[in-house]
């Protein structure tokens, strides 16, 4: 859905009556976002290297490319809601008591030496993704943007790291399956947005197996530490679905065609080390040591200075963005035409019914 010109000066006037300061990297972006969707690609000459005020402004706007004026809209409309929402939330005070009410237990957030750590917390069923799990990581990489978080790590409790999303988070939908597909198919498309637009060091610390969209998210990663315990696998076609969070575009561009299709298309389980082998994973540590080592590194990578790790990831990242966003939506319009088919109710009824099966 586009936002409309109204919703844009709806926008304009709420940021006028935000209760709380949003912070000088919010405040860049929202100039960056205004300046794009009224005026268009950066046409200013590049200020002087001593006028840091302005020069930050024009880097803040240049950054965006050319994101067309719609999209600058829309994602203007989008910051200035969230920032509304957050302000008015109940908690007012401090934005810990918020954060905590709007969190569930199966995502943990924590914040030591300047890394956030996002924790997959719902061992019993394997780390697997619910639909308030993905509103909380939207929630908490919203928060690690712009709080004093110089990096933000995912892990999981237990033996897995995650695996992927949870098969019933469509069959326990309330109202019918066309809705839930339409509300999956939103929720996902924001939940991916939230990695591709996160501004600092994101690493994966993989404790254990990935599967599905756990792995697929990882081409939207900086780090991926990988224990030799962990392994790889998007059983999409397995399961009557299509590769989702930009993995179509980001695994091919990592691993060559013909082994980004052994995974999407096939469904092959790559070991750790096959994975590393693709690109996919940074580094590979014995499971005996990987906690202790992983954790090392990125504390001594958490000292290095957080603006230029964030300048560098601005100037590695922002000629694909606008790419990313569309390939996101492309896919969040396919899983939104697919999960209602035969194949995908298939897949998922083998799934629930396996261990009714394995019984007879
Ligand atoms: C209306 C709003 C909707 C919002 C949704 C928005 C976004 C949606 C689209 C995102 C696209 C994502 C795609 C993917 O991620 S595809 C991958 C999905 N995952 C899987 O296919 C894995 C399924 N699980 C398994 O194959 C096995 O469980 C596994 C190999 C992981 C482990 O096997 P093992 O035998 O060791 O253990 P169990 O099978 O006994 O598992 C223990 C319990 O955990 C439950 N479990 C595990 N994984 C899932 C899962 N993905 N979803 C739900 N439940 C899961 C399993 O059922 C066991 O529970 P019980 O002990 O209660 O039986």
């Amino acid at each position: 859905m586009r936002a409309s010109q109204q919703d844009f000066e709806n926008a304009l006037n709420q940021v006028k009556l935000l209760k709380k300061d949003p912070g000088n990297e919010v405040k860049l972006r929202l100039y960056a976002l205004y300046k794009q969707a009224t005026d268009g690609p950066c046409n200013m000459p590049k200020p002087g290297m001593l006028d840091f005020v302005n020069k930050a402004k024009w880097d803040a706007w240049n950054a965006l490319g050319s994101l067309p004026k719609e999209t600058a809209r829309q994602n203007y409309v989008d910051l200035v809601s969230s920032l509304s929402s957050s302000s008015e939330a109940p908690s007012q005070g401090k934005r810990g008591a918020d954060e905590k009410a709007r969190e569930s237990k199966d995502i943990l957030v924590t914040s030591e030496d300047g890394i956030t750590k996002i924790t997959f917390n719902r061992p019993t069923k394997k780390n697997a993704i619910t639909s308030q799990m993905y509103r909380d990581i939207i929630l908490a990489l919203k928060n690690a943007s712009t709080d004093n978080t110089v990096m933000a790590v995912f892990t999981g409790t237990g033996d897995y790291y995650c695996s992927g999303n949870d098969l019933t988070n469509f069959t326990s939908a309330t109202g019918g399956i066309e809705e839930a597909a339409s509300n999956g198919a939103v929720l996902l498309r924001d939940f991916v947005n939230s990695f591709i637009d996160f501004p600092k060091p994101l690493v994966a610390v993989v404790n254990g197996p990935a599967v599905g969209i756990s792995v697929t998210l990882l081409g939207l990663f900086d780090g991926v530490f990988a224990s030799d315990r962990a392994t790889f696998h998007t059983p999409f076609s397995q399961l009557g679905q299509s590769p989702e969070a930009c993995s179509s575009y980001t695994f091919p561009k990592m691993m060559g065609s013909a082994k980004a299709a052994e995974m999407l298309l096939f469904g092959k389980k790559l070991t750790a080390r096959e994975a590393w082998a693709q690109g996919l994973v940074t580094e590979v540590f014995p499971e005996s040591t990987f906690e202790t080592e992983v954790w090392t590194r990125l504390k001594t990578y958490a000292k290095l200075p957080p603006n230029v790790m964030r300048i560098s990831k601005e100037l590695i990242r922002k000629h694909e963005k606008q790419k990313l966003y569309t390939v996101n939506a492309e896919k969040c319009a396919a899983a939104l035409e697919r999960m209602p088919r035969e194949e995908y109710a298939k897949a998922l009824r083998n799934f629930l019914f396996r261990k009714a099966k394995a019984k007879l």
